[in-house]
């Protein structure tokens, strides 16, 4: 099917200023989410088309040169775009050079025909395979929203080498912008699918970055930036699923801060906050990185340890003890000591436990630490081990 060429750049152009007027306008020309880079590149790609439509009828620098060159500045907002949209610096001015050399080489090649369709052709197909590169290197993990734009990018490609692989073969003057006939209709209407796939991937991709952050910030304590209960317990399902499965050792303990409430009722709630993002910090440089932290409730932690023993577990919850109790708060003039209670659970969980039977447990042994002195560390059904005890725990 042999389509009538100028037609063809006028439907792409029309798509394109479609596409580039619900994003910039219903968009509201917002930076954030990338959409602003995207539909200026729709805008520019939607000017190449109908620069493209007057060859014949207008100056060639006009009708080849600028759209063209229109077209490199439409791919490079599209790049710029993945790099807004991954949230990294976008490097404007190594990706605005090659529309740069293409105006500046295509003016200069003007009155030949080869070579400047041969600098246009390559120019737009290093721009494709840029996109290919950063839309794999950017790729939410779990994503589909890159393979759009690695398809759409690829797909241009083979475009433009069409147009490449007929000039070479000494045909160029079938590829000009009045002439009609099928390697034509396939090369230009290959742009309506690059407009489409590409805007689509751009989009799709900035849905999958506001999804994954809104994830995030749905599975993580906003004070202190370890996982929210939400989020420990659901690993703590994962992991005695796991340790059931492999029937290995899983430790979990049930850290609580000690009188809290006297923290915040003598030096405020601020001092409280400074208090517990503080204890996160210390707890964190000492865990492995197998290990898991979680804010279980308002003072309370949950922290689990795949593969832990009952020695293992203890000497680091002991030892997480002792780091809490030695490194008091800094708070302004202040220095808040503070310490805490723990209830350690060992074990390879049974077919009938599940993770709140095991925090039960966790959780009684932290009971009797609060009711024995508080500042110890207690295994389920076992010994205490703390502050006042530490003999006791030397096997
Ligand atoms: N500053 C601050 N306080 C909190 C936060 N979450 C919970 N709290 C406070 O933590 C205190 C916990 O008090 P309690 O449950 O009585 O426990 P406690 O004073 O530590 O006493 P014991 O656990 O028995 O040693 C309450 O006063 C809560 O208001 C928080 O995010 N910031």
């Amino acid at each position: 099917m042999i389509a009538h060429t100028p037609t063809i750049f006028a439907s792409v152009a029309w798509v394109a200023m479609i596409m580039a007027f619900c994003l910039l306008v219903v968009g509201r020309f917002n930076q954030r989410d990338g959409m602003l880079t995207v539909g200026a590149g729709l805008l520019a790609h939607a000017l190449a088309y109908v620069c493209f439509t007057l060859f014949g009828h207008a100056s060639l620098w006009l009708t080849y040169a600028v759209p063209n060159a229109l077209l490199s500045v439409a791919v490079a907002f599209y790049t710029a775009s993945i790099f807004r949209i991954a949230e990294h610096r976008v490097p404007w001015l190594w990706l605005f050079s090659l529309p740069l050399c293409q105006i500046v080489l295509l003016t200069l090649l003007l009155n030949t025909l080869e070579p400047r369709t041969l600098v246009a052709s390559v120019i737009l197909m290093i721009q494709c395979a840029f996109i290919i590169r950063w839309a794999s290197h950017f790729a939410q993990p779990g994503g589909r929203a890159h393979i759009l734009l690695i398809v759409g990018a690829g797909i241009s490609l083979i475009g433009i080498l069409i147009r490449v692989v007929t000039i070479v073969g000494g045909s160029a003057p079938e590829m000009r912008y009045d002439v009609s006939n099928l390697r034509q209709s396939i090369s230009i209407s290959i742009g309506t699918v690059t407009v489409m796939m590409l805007s689509l991937g751009l989009v799709l991709m900035s849905k999958e970055r506001s999804e994954a952050a809104l994830k995030y910030l749905a599975l993580r304590d906003a004070l202190t930036g370890i996982p929210n209960r939400r989020a420990i317990l659901e690993e703590l399902e994962r992991e005695v699923e796991r340790a059931r499965r492999t029937e290995t050792k899983l430790a979990i303990a049930i850290i609580d801060l000690d009188h809290f409430k006297t923290i915040n009722d003598q030096h405020g709630h601020l001092a409280g906050d400074e208090v517990l993002r503080h204890c996160v910090e210390q707890l964190k440089k000492r865990l492995r990185q197998t290990d898991s932290l979680g804010r279980y409730g308002g003072e309370e932690f949950l922290l689990m340890m795949p593969g832990a023993t009952v020695e293992g577990a203890m000497t680091a919850v002991e030892d997480l003890r002792q780091a809490i109790s030695d490194n008091p708060t800094p708070f302004g003039e202040q220095c808040i000591h503070q310490s805490f209670s723990a209830g350690v659970w060992v074990g390879v969980p049974s077919a009938t436990d599940d993770g709140n039977s095991l925090i039960a447990q966790a959780d009684a042994a932290l009971y009797e630490c609060k009711a024995t002195g508080r500042n110890t560390v207690r295994m389920a059904g076992g010994k205490l081990v703390g502050a006042s005890t530490k003999a006791a725990f030397t096997t």
